[in-house]
């Protein structure tokens, strides 16, 4: 979609492109339609990084708990999301072995209790090595860089998902 077409939607059509661009938070999409005209892909992240960062705390971590574990339930039950579950088997989650499977759910869950969101890594930058090794090694992390740390990987699924649907800036001029 080309930037100027992306500026004409109304907001619930603005909603429904974009409401998955970060995972299962669609009141981000509606709060940054507000913010157009856009100049282009690159304003529109701008614009939705810049709302991400203005939340408090509490909001930075709810959004970090609308995401879905890797390898976790919602994949074996096929209830991802469409963008999820392309980035997930990307990364090779659906092709772990038992040994890794009973890993990654054990470092899961002790990220969880100690951090009291999920892990959350952008998985198409990563296959299933890194992100075993990214999740015990943040794992140690003191609690505010990790929660830094895990809005900036939200914000890389979000660019990669926006890449997805809006021409870049240079395609755009083109
Ligand atoms: N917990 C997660 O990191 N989830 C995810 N990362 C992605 O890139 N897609 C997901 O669903």
């Amino acid at each position: 979609m080309d930037i100027n077409t992306v500026n004409s939607l109304s907001y619930e059509d603005f909603v429904q492109v974009f409401g998955n661009v970060v995972e299962k938070c669609p009141l981000i999409s509606a709060a940054v339609w507000s913010r157009r005209p856009f100049t282009g892909l690159s304003d529109i992240e701008a614009n939705i990084a810049e709302f991400i960062d203005s939340l408090p705390r509490s909001g930075q971590e709810g959004i970090l708990r609308c995401h879905p574990d890797l390898a976790g339930k919602d994949l074996q039950s096929g209830t991802l999301t469409r963008e999820s579950n392309e980035e997930q088997s990307q990364a090779g989650m659906t092709a772990l072995d038992s040994v890794e499977i009973s890993r990654m759910r054990h470092l899961n869950s002790e990220y969880k209790k100690r951090f009291g969101f999920p892990f959350v890594i952008c998985a198409r930058m990563n296959d299933k090595e890194a992100i075993l090794r990214q999740l015990s090694e943040r794992l140690t992390n003191e609690r505010e860089t990790e929660l830094e740390r895990a809005i900036d990987e939200v914000k890389k699924i979000c660019r990669l998902r926006l890449y997805n649907l809006v021409l870049s800036d240079t395609q755009n001029k083109l």
